[in-house]
């Protein structure tokens, strides 16, 4: 991983934040050696190993997997069911910092509460006998979606769709339940096989999430001054340190996308500054320019610029939004619209931050460039203090936050607002004024998405065969209304099948055989996405994950229960 994929969160405020000489910065976690570290950024010493200790009776450390921003990650056995799992465990300078204790456990609650399959299971929970916290995940076999794009992309649109629709079922998953993840990055989905399907999909880390329910936890975390993101995949609203909401998933989605179709990220620099400066202030270049070679649909880039629109009102408003796209391309539905960004820059600041590559310059409605300018000097004067190779947005918000009114379902603060408070956070449900676009989606759309399986990779159409709905596989197909619907399923070299799905429900599978036939099919699309080998294996099978352990084993320890705050 790249420096600037690194998570940053720095920390300033109150006695129980980080303080400001010992910002806290992700790394990339091997498991062999330690990973290189950007020299100009402080350094925090190495937890101590401890591969073979015994945790709460029964969880044996096995090896050590990794190192985050937080913690250090163990494979580890439950000594009585001998069941593999993986510990994240709180790196112990950071133990006796209550508010970090508290987010580090959070990271336990939002994962916990989501409750989907394509988000990692956390079972269990608990305190180490050196006294720092730990909680108990299942563990993935696989790799990071980040070794995936080093090594295989660009990805034809059949895998980069089914990968990125995992991950926005996920997220949407999320929002629903009121959690914005806030650092979505490849380095944050795990790639599994489950049940023959090599691209299964978990999303990792929510230890930057933010609970957005008004016992969620996340007034206390941010009036604390924490500062957090990646910046390669983080938003320009997050850049600039305003108020965040469910659509920076949207953005760093739509980035993570660019990347696998393209092999490439949108916006580099020298350090973290230039790549946030890129984000708020330059057009992405065109994913089909940056890789010709990778033949991608017009339709595919025009989802992918639409997500990343700077003006967050412009973008898809919900994840499922953007699922509605990917499952469109291909079809006759309308193409989605993307708005010129309004890409000029504060002509203030020093030019050392400069992006070396020229701004595209195009019309549109954005924030006022005079604001902008302040919120830059804002964030130059706190990369001048980190050493010019980091930005911490803490500070940015501030500077915004005077400005923006709070929404109206926001306590005000207990604390006094001083300039290093960075701004609260949203419930994903609610924007703050978006000067255009379309409302958020109503809670419940008259939309279902089936997961339509074939033994053969098949096209999926109304039953006159006149509209396209989308094809067999991961991706999905959406459902317009409660059915029952009948679907025609289309395959070359096979029979048509005419089926009907009853009453069908969210993500529910529905597996179809289709008869090989001897004649070529009567309908050939022009427009099929490029063929992908991971196509041509067995549909996949997604069998449900099994229910959490009981948790709260530590709680002897006096730990908080992180679950609780969910009711189980
Ligand atoms: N449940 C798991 N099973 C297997 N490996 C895991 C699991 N959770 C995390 N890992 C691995 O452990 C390492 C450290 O993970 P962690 O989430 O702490 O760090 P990170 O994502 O690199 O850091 P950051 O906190 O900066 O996002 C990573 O390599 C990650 O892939």
């Amino acid at each position: 991983m790249s420096n600037q994929a690194a998570t940053l969160i720095y920390g300033k405020g109150n006695s129980e934040a980080v303080s400001e000489d010992s910002p806290v910065v992700s790394s990339p976690a091997t498991a062999q050696a330690d990973p290189p570290v950007d020299p100009l950024l402080p350094v925090i010493p190495p937890a101590p190993d401890l591969t073979g200790t015994l945790l709460l009776d029964r969880y044996c450390l096995l090896r050590k997997l990794g190192v985050g921003g937080m913690g250090t990650v163990y494979e580890a056995e439950h000594v009585t069911i001998k069941k593999r799992c993986a510990i994240k465990i709180l790196n112990p300078e950071f133990a006796h910092r209550s508010e970090l204790v508290e987010r580090f456990l959070q990271e336990a609650r939002a994962a916990s509460m989501i409750g989907h399959e394509n988000v990692v299971e956390i079972t269990d929970f608990g305190a180490t006998p050196t006294g720092s916290v730990f909680f108990v995940m299942e563990m993935l076999v696989g790799e990071d979606l980040s070794e995936t794009i080093k090594r295989s992309a660009p990805l034809p649109w059949s895998r980069a769709a089914g990968i990125t629709m995992q991950i926005c079922r996920a997220l949407q998953a999320a929002h629903d339940k009121g959690i914005i993840h806030r650092d979505m990055k490849p380095e944050n989905c795990f790639r599994i096989e489950r049940s023959g399907n090599p691209d299964f999909i978990k999303v990792l880390d929510f230890g930057i999430a933010k609970l957005t329910g008004e016992d969620g936890g996340s007034g206390r975390l941010t009036s604390t001054g924490m500062i957090f993101g990646t910046p390669t995949y983080m938003s320009p609203e997050q850049a600039q340190g305003e108020r965040v909401d469910h659509r920076a998933d949207v953005y760093a989605v739509g980035v993570i996308l660019y990347e696998l179709v393209t092999g490439k990220v949108p916006f580099t620099a020298d350090n973290f500054m230039g790549i946030l400066t890129k984000h708020m202030f330059e057009d992405p270049p065109a994913p089909s320019e940056v890789a010709p070679e990778a033949g991608i649909l017009p339709e595919v880039e025009a989802l992918i610029l639409k997500a990343m629109q700077k003006d967050r009102g412009l973008r898809f408003q919900s994840l499922r939004e953007l699922m509605d796209g990917i499952q469109a391309v291909g079809t006759d539905a309308a193409p989605v619209v993307v708005v010129p960004n309004r890409v000029s820059r504060p002509n203030t600041g020093p030019t050392q931050f400069r992006p070396r590559t020229a701004p595209i310059t195009l019309p549109t409605v954005e924030t006022p460039a005079s604001r902008r300018g302040g919120v830059f000097g804002v964030a130059l004067a706190v990369a001048a203090m980190l050493g010019g190779s980091a930005v911490a947005l803490y500070g940015l918000g501030a500077a915004e936050a005077t400005e923006q009114p709070a929404p109206k379902d926001t306590p005000p603060p207990t604390q006094q607002v001083v300039v290093a408070a960075p701004p609260p956070v949203e419930t994903p449900t609610k924007v703050d004024a978006p000067p255009v676009g379309p409302p958020d989606p109503p809670a419940a759309p008259a939309r279902v998405r089936v997961i339509v399986a074939t033994n053969t990779p098949a096209e999926v159409f109304d039953a006159a065969g006149t509209h396209r709905l989308g094809m067999s596989g991961d991706v999905g197909v959406a459902l317009a209304g409660a059915g029952p619907h009948k679907l025609l399923l289309r395959a070359a070299q096979h029979e048509d099948l005419l089926v009907e799905v009853k009453e069908p429900s969210e993500g529910q599978r529905f597996e179809y055989t289709l008869k090989p036939k001897a004649k070529k099919p009567s309908v050939v699309k022009t427009n099929k996405p490029p063929k992908d080998p991971a196509d041509s294996k067995k549909p996949p099978v997604e069998t449900p994950t099994p229910p959490p352990e009981n948790p709260g084993s530590g709680t002897k320890f006096g730990l908080k229960d992180p679950f609780k705050k969910m009711g189980g």
